[in-house]
């Protein structure tokens, strides 16, 4: 299926904020994501070999594979990050190659888990920076009434009222995630992806991290998320969907329980393992 670019321009003033927490409406009916057949070379090197995929809003994508095999690249292109070497890949309609990557980026809630904070901003500032999208704070840039009310509710859905208050250095790496999380969301966006978000928490934050994840896609059932890991047990049971890379090439795609299968994830991993599948988890034996 071709997908076609969506009529909503993006606004021009990516500070000027929707009234709601995720835009629900059903504006446009076409796929969030597309990415046709799509080649990344660097160096000589295919990162990323005839890869394609379709992701639609409600839909909850994991990304696997090994060290290696070409998440991040990926997880770039749908970003808006990077461009592929051949192949198109769209972005809420927009065909990167005629569009402005830097604007077409703001409306993409891409949590990155290495971010570049110095200064020592408290949570709702950093989460506040999402209407910006910067880093830091835009000197002497406020927030409007309805943005502050919009952080706050995120804070309280990612569970860390709390925490508000705090400096980001003073924060754990499960609470960073959490804020990130809320940060990305701010700019009301009809996409997340999200970069291995589960990396170094212990067993509670991780736990934390995946139940803020499904309630957050329960309530905003039009939100569309790419998740990547190499962990079976860091994905949330709200998943939908999974691809699997292996050297830069797509295994196999589509709904989850067709996907994370025993059989695909030894090949995938290249290492037998087992797969079961409880209470919508998944977890992998050798
Ligand atoms: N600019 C580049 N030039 C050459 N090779 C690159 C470049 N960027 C990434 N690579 C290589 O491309 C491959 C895929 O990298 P990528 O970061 O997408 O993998 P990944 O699946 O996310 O891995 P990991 O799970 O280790 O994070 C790796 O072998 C990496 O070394």
């Amino acid at each position: 299926m071709r997908s076609h670019p969506s009529r909503a321009a993006p606004r021009s003033d990516p500070a000027r904020k929707a009234p709601s927490l995720i835009d629900s409406r059903p504006t446009d009916t076409g796929p969030v994501l597309h990415a046709d057949d799509v080649d990344v070379v660097r160096d000589g090197n295919h990162l990323l070999r005839s890869v394609s995929l379709q992701v639609h809003p409600g839909q909850h994508w994991a990304l696997l594979g090994a060290n290696g095999a070409g998440k991040t690249t990926l997880l770039n292109l749908l970003g808006a990050i990077n461009h592929p070497t051949r192949g198109s890949v769209t972005v809420l309609g927009h065909r990167l190659g005629r569009v402005d990557m830097r604007q077409l980026r703001s409306y993409v809630g891409h949590i990155n888990p290495r971010h570049p904070l110095r200064s020592p901003l408290r949570v709702r500032d950093v989460v506040l920076t999402g209407v910006t999208n910067t880093t830091e704070l835009v000197p002497r840039w406020q927030p409007t009434p309805q943005q502050a009310d919009q952080a706050d509710r995120l804070i309280s859905t990612l569970g860390m009222s709390e925490k508000a208050q705090a400096r980001w250095e003073t924060l754990s790496q499960g609470e960073r995630g959490r804020t990130l999380i809320a940060r990305a969301l701010m700019p009301v966006p009809r996409l997340l992806l999200l970069d291995e978000p589960a990396t170094g928490l212990d067993l509670a934050a991780r736990e934390q991290l995946l139940t803020s994840l499904d309630d957050l896609r329960a309530e905003h059932p039009q939100l569309a998320t790419v998740l990547v890991t190499h962990h079976l047990e860091e994905l949330p049971a709200s998943t939908t969907h999974a691809m699997l890379l292996r050297d830069g090439q797509c295994l196999a795609s589509g709904e989850v329980d067709e996907v994370i299968t025993t059989d695909h994830i030894s090949k995938c991993f290249d290492h037998p393992v087992r797969i079961t599948r409880t209470d919508g988890r998944w977890h992998a034996r050798a």
